[in-house]
């Protein structure tokens, strides 16, 4: 495996919990601090992650979870690989935390997804925000609702303790 000197931060969290806010202040301030920075998300702007995205909705369960898993697979090794190989800072908006929470929302076994999971390559940092349940909910009703997992009365507020920790290879 190359060895990267880059460094891979993700943010995970509810919908509306500000993750898209946050990572734009990080890129700013990153920058500003000197550091070459690559700012992504996932589902990621490919094609394959633009599918996915759009099948959020009518897709679920296992078929959705191996679906935004090869979008990440797709991910890493067109984009973070490389990027964290040359010495990127990379932000990733949402990445496996969200496939822990919300594709086990949708009724898939957490080994499953681990098992998925088991070669992606891992955050040297993973960022998980939290708010006020009341707070989210007055967010998102501003927003309107842009997918099904936004308004899903089972999802929990994310807490980091509640988040597995897969083995590190
Ligand atoms: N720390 C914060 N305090 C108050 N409002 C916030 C904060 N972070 C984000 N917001 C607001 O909450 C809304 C959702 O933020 P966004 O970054 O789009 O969330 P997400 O990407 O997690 O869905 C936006 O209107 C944003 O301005
Ligand atoms: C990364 C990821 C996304 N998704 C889905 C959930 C959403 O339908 C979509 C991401 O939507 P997005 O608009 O990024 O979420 P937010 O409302 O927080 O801004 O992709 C998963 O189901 N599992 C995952 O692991």
């Amino acid at each position: 495996m190359t060895r990267r000197s880059g460094v891979f931060v993700t943010l995970d969290g509810p919908s509306g919990v500000g993750k898209s806010t946050t990572l734009a202040e990080l890129d700013r301030l990153l920058r500003n601090d000197g550091r070459t920075v690559h700012s992504t998300t996932e589902p990621s702007t490919s094609a394959l992650g633009e599918f996915t995205r759009k099948s959020a909705d009518s897709l679920s369960g296992r078929a959705l979870a191996c679906l935004v898993a090869a979008n990440r697979y797709e991910h890493i090794d067109r984009d973070l690989r490389p990027l964290l190989g040359t010495g990127f800072t990379v932000v990733c908006d949402r990445y496996l935390a969200s496939s822990l929470v919300l594709q086990q929302l949708d009724g898939v076994p957490e080994q499953f997804l681990l098992d998925l999971n088991a070669d992606i390559l891992l955050p040297d940092l993973a960022v998980i925000l939290t708010a006020e349940p009341v707070a989210i909910g007055a967010r998102l009703a501003e927003r309107g609702k842009r997918h099904r997992f936004h308004d899903d009365p089972r999802a929990p507020p994310v807490r980091s303790s509640s988040i597995p920790r897969p083995h590190r290879p």
